[in-house]
């Protein structure tokens, strides 16, 4: 499972959990704008806008897993398993033909907005083709987002399908509207204290702090983790700093953590949060942190020759990094 999700403070951030039992090898990529991407139907594209994201870098390609571009779009692919079925190549002249492998370059490279992402979405047909043998289709939906909202998109067999997203989050099945549906059930949650609207003639009263949420599912399923983010997120108070900001988008995805033991995907094996990403869109930053490494990390794309052509990557530092004050 994983959970990704948008946040506005001065800055606009974008970031997601990726939550697995195993790592491709992922590492901070980023993709200067005179990379030369050969994309499968639609030829070679010498220049592009940069972008900077988590990816798996297969033969020099970075098979992105989420990334922001440098005018501040960010975009994020999340598994969508028994979902997803993607569309056959169209030879006509109208439509292009993307693979779901090249999907978050072929938006990042081009667009600058959300506005943007749907024109180009408009003549886009989004294929099965595998990258390799080795790394088969992903079967995923994927959240497109910058400073003024946000979008779903999910190819199903009936279709491509655009979704507005007035919540800025996404997580994994069932599809997204769906997901939306469900969150009628907790409009009636709060942060505020609960009156007693219950039966105002028996004593009941509030005997706890925080009972307003009461009701906020709190297992690690797809659809309690929409609602549970969607919650912390839409209640976050906002603060200016880029550190306080950055701090409360961790807290944010903190909310749907998920703790090795808890989530059993096969006999003995557990699915965990095995990374956390928080981009500052605005200033080209990717801070991350991992299972076994709290400590924040950051890559600034600004910091790398962003006119150039060679990818810049960064393994992922593992290992919690304490400090002893005695
Ligand atoms: C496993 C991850 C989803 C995690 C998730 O959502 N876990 C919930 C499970 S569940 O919801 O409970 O079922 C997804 C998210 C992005 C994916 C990569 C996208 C690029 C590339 C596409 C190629 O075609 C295949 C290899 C490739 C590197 C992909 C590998 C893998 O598929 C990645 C990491």
């Amino acid at each position: 499972m994983c959970t990704a999700a948008t946040y506005k403070t001065k800055d606009f951030y974008f970031g997601r959990t990726l939550d697995y039992e195993f790592s491709y090898g992922d590492e901070i990529t980023v993709t200067p704008r005179n990379y030369p991407f050969e994309f499968r139907y639609m030829g070679r594209k010498d220049s592009h806008y940069a972008m900077i994201g988590m990816a798996h870098v297969a033969g020099g390609y970075p098979l992105y897993y989420d990334a922001i571009n440098e005018k501040g779009l960010g975009m994020a692919g999340l598994n969508f398993v028994g979902n997803a079925a993607y569309q056959e190549a169209d030879e006509s002249e109208d439509r292009d033909n993307v693979a779901q492998y090249e999907f978050i370059p072929w938006i990042l490279g081009s667009c600058a907005s959300v506005g943007e992402a749907r024109v180009a979405l408009d003549r886009m047909n989004l294929t099965g083709t595998p990258f390799s043998e080795q790394l088969p289709t992903a079967q995923l939906h994927w959240i497109i987002a910058d400073r003024n909202g946000a979008i779903t998109v999910e190819c199903m067999a009936d279709g491509l399908h655009v979704y507005e997203n007035p919540v800025g989050v996404l997580t994994n099945n069932p599809p997204f509207p769906q997901q939306m549906f469900l969150l009628n059930q907790y409009m009636g949650l709060s942060p505020k204290q609960p009156v007693n609207t219950f039966a105002p003639e028996v004593g009941l009263s509030a005997y706890s702090r925080g009972m307003g949420a009461i009701g906020l599912p709190g297992d690690l399923s797809s659809t309690s983790r929409f609602a549970r983010v969607a919650f912390v997120k839409q209640n976050s108070l906002p603060a200016d700093s880029e550190a306080e900001s950055v701090s409360q988008f961790f807290h944010i995805l903190g909310s749907v953590d998920q703790q090795r033991g808890c989530c059993e995907v096969a006999p003995d094996k557990y699915e965990i949060t095995i990374y956390t990403s928080c981009c500052n869109a605005d200033k080209g930053i990717y801070y991350y942190n991992t299972y076994e490494g709290h400590q924040i990390n950051a890559v600034d794309m600004n910091r790398e020759d962003l006119d150039g052509a060679e990818l810049a990557r960064y393994p992922l530092i593992q290992g919690e990094n304490i400090n002893w004050q005695n």
